[in-house]
């Protein structure tokens, strides 16, 4: 499903945050938005997932306005709001409200290793395993779209192996992966492509390759340096 974005502009009073941005994302993949704080991913993610209205431009994903294809995808945050009951009770109520086999609900939480914490309360699990529970119940849909934003800000480094394998599954499986991340090791581990978005614009969307080995704008390369880039 082909995302377009032209002249896509969010104003908060007088700040563009994002600002007249312009992005074709088509094919399969995996892509890594990265940039410094404010460049706008977060808010550029909740426009594609259709939280947010644009002021000026447009968002569609297949030539439908994102709030029309909310049902296709499914969208993780960096910290997850899980229901105040068992780790299986989470999956099953996705599948339960969207008219979907609840036999798999156990499957779903093996995959993300999860089987063996079933019947405890979601309350109690680690930060990694909450974020494999809010995967398993994202993926639940079998979406088209996933979209992650800093997923895995904050765990430790097996918690991020653990949840990028299941992201690499799911991509190997066709989902279309959209990520944000401030972690360019994570970026280079993920990505196919990378937007780098700098002050509400697309500096650079190029092959993963490329951008590491020779992003073409200073801004990007003071990222990749480890710069403060603002
Ligand atoms: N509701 C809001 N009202 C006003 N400004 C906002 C609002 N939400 C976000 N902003 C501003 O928009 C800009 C972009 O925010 P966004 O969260 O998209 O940045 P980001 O690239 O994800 O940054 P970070 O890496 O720090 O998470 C920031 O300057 C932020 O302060």
């Amino acid at each position: 499903m082909p995302f377009v974005a032209e002249g896509l502009t969010l104003r908060f009073g007088d700040h563009a945050v994002l600002d007249g941005l312009d992005l074709r994302l088509e094919g399969p993949g995996c892509t890594m938005l990265v940039g410094p704080n404010g460049a706008g991913k977060s808010l550029l993610l909740k426009v594609m997932r259709g939280l947010i209205q644009p002021s000026a431009g447009h968002a569609t994903w297949a030539g439908n306005p994102a709030s029309g294809v909310t049902r296709f995808q499914s969208l993780v945050f960096q910290a997850p709001t899980l229901l105040r009951r068992s780790v299986a009770a989470n999956i099953d109520f996705v599948l339960k409200t969207r008219g979907l086999d609840r036999a798999r609900g156990p499957d779903l939480l093996d995959h993300v290793g999860l089987a063996h914490k079933a019947e405890q309360p979601a309350r109690l699990l680690s930060g990694g395993e909450a974020q494999r529970l809010a995967l398993a119940r994202a993926l639940a849909t079998d979406p088209e779209v996933l979209l992650l934003d800093e997923p895995t800000a904050s765990l430790d480094p097996a918690s991020v192996l653990a949840i990028e394998q299941i992201v690499s599954d799911a991509r190997d499986r066709g989902v279309r992966i959209i990520f944000v991340t401030h972690d360019v090791g994570q970026a280079r581990r993920m990505a196919d492509d990378v937007v780098f978005l700098f002050r509400g614009r697309v500096e650079e969307h190029r092959p993963a390759a490329d951008f590491f080995r020779a992003p073409a704008s200073q801004a990007a390369r003071d990222y990749l340096d480890g710069n403060i880039v603002i």
